[in-house]
């Protein structure tokens, strides 16, 4: 049976994990990205099911409860965690499976999937950083406070990671994350 791999998505709050994946995914529709649960409530535009599976507290406490997340973990007020079945499933499948996480959680998977690839998207400065979340313009001046207050945590331990990649220039951050996931595998083999 062929095996897939784990691949972990880490970085600060607006730093471009989100439009650096959908990028990676539009060139590569063979990547499976895992859809998290979380208690936040949806942005405008965002989909439940597709963004996120957006779910009560009492549904989290429940799902964690029985053993159907792999990770969870609690930020900025909100629980998220990330569905076990679907992950393991693709993973058996042989795909490539992408978790986009915080810290929290990346340091749980190191643990039970020791053989994934954990990379750390990083800002080209704090000031971008706050920059980037605020030109997003979807989250309250407590929200962009907490998750830069977080965002300082999360860089200081960046060098827990496989890979760190400063999303400055796009393209390049594109290029770089391309050549550490498919460098593992030929493209070719991807399914
Ligand atoms: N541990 C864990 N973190 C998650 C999960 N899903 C999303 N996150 C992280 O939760 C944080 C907040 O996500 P979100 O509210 O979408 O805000 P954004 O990153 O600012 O767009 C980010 O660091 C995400 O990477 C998950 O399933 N587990
Ligand atoms: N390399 C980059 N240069 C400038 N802006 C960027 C870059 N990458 C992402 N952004 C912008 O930064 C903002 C936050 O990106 P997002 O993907 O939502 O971050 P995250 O998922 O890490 O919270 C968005 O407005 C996005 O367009």
């Amino acid at each position: 049976m062929q095996t897939g791999k784990l691949i972990v998505f880490a970085g600060p709050s607006g730093v471009g994990k989100g439009t650096l994946l959908r990028s990676l995914l539009d060139k590569h529709p063979d990547l499976y990205l895992s859809i998290s649960a979380t208690t936040r409530p949806p942005r405008p535009g965002e989909i439940n099911g597709h963004h996120y599976y957006f779910v009560s507290r009492d549904r989290f406490e429940t799902m964690v409860a029985e053993g159907q997340l792999l990770e969870w973990a609690e930020f900025a007020g909100n629980y998220y965690g990330t569905p076990r079945q679907p992950v393991e499933r693709a993973i058996a499948e042989g795909k490539f499976v992408v978790l986009e996480i915080e810290l929290e959680g990346a340091r749980q998977v190191r643990k039970t999937f020791p053989e994934g690839m954990q990379i750390f998207i990083l800002p080209p400065s704090e000031e971008e950083l706050e920059r980037r979340i605020r030109a997003r313009g979807q989250d309250s001046e407590a929200a962009i406070a907490r998750r830069l207050q977080r965002a300082k945590a999360e860089i200081a331990a960046a060098d827990e990671f496989d890979l760190k990649i400063i999303n400055d220039d796009f393209d390049r951050a594109i290029a770089a994350l391309e050549a550490a996931l498919f460098a593992v595998v030929p493209a070719g083999r991807v399914q």
